[in-house]
């Protein structure tokens, strides 16, 4: 039975990630080598428990005073923590040097049986599981942010990923509310192969001089009908995490199409990140 969800990186995603679980129920251990970091993720998850607690419409938790929710959350900054974990889910920063690193620690901290969930935007499963001795228990587990609020999660079925370990995911995702859409290990996977080059897209256009970033965002959600443009997008997901992808993307395609915009370069160096740092494409 899985009780005990090891959730690793308190950045974006992750803090969502520890959310949704102990918004379900589960005892969460919540990893991230900066204790200002999980300081600041608590802070993030207990403002957006209060704002979760207001919305129509039922979620896993919903009603909890958040305080209850955030008691089951525990911090850590050692990833020896996690030997008590019955699932990890990681969602450290998008660097394969530094996943990789993690992964290899994981595999001697935890338990033999234990499932690793890859969250990425655009590292192969593959090769994560080829880092560890437990290859068949490795898959992608690909939350959208935030992560609260979208319940859809793109599960990645690795080369070596065992039927076993996808229903034991896919019944796990059930139990915090969320739909599991399976596909297979291919960089970007579905949604990031076609989301990434749509950015960085929109963001030549903007270097260019094609449009402003307003207009190609109102285009987006006036003609197409979507929630939102895709650099307001960009600035959510946070704009360093699009340049690592779409780089990831280029040098696994080796196709020109995903190489990166040199204004999204310049944004990145010059720490214009989105919302996460207050700059983007927008002030926030
Ligand atoms: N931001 C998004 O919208 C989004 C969506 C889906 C998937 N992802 C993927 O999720 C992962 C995390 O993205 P994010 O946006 O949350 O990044 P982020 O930069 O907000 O957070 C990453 C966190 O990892 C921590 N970290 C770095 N090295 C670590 C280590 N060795 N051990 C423990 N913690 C460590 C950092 O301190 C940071 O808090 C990435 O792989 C990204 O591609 C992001």
């Amino acid at each position: 039975m899985i009780q005990t969800i090891g959730v690793v990186g308190a950045g974006t995603i992750g803090r969502g990630v520890a959310q949704s679980f102990a918004q379900a129920g589960f005892d969460v251990v919540l990893v991230d080598v900066s204790a200002a970091q999980l300081a600041s993720a608590l802070e993030q998850i207990g403002r957006d428990l209060l704002v979760l607690g207001m919305l129509p419409g039922a979620r896993p938790g919903n009603g909890e005073a958040p305080e209850k929710v955030l008691a089951r959350i525990r911090t850590a900054t050692a990833l020896a923590e996690l030997s008590c974990a019955d699932f990890v889910v990681e969602n450290v920063t998008e660097d394969w040097a530094v996943k990789r690193a993690v992964y290899e620690e994981l595999d001697t901290v935890c338990r033999p049986e234990v499932i690793f969930g890859v969250n990425t935007s655009a590292v192969p499963i593959t090769r994560v599981g080829s880092v560890t001795r437990r290859a068949g228990q490795v898959l992608g587990l690909h939350f959208m942010n935030p992560v609260p609020m979208l319940d859809t999660v793109e599960v990645v079925r690795g080369t070596y990923t065992g039927e076993d370990t996808l229903a034991a995911a896919t019944g796990l995702l059930e139990r915090i509310g969320k739909e599991a859409i399976v596909v297979a290990d291919a960089p970007g996977f579905v949604t990031n192969r076609v989301l990434m080059p749509t950015i960085n897209e929109a963001v030549f256009c903007v270097q260019d001089g094609v449009a402003t970033p307003e207009q190609v965002d109102r285009m987006f959600r006036g003609c197409f009908g979507h929630r939102m443009g895709p650099l307001e997008t960009g600035d959510l997901i946070g704009l360093d995490t699009i340049l690592n992808s779409i780089t990831v993307l280029y040098e696994s395609y080796r196709d020109s199409k995903y190489r990166p915009a040199p204004l999204l370069v310049r944004m990145v160096e010059a720490g214009q990140l989105g919302r996460k740092t207050g700059q983007g494409f927008y002030s926030y």
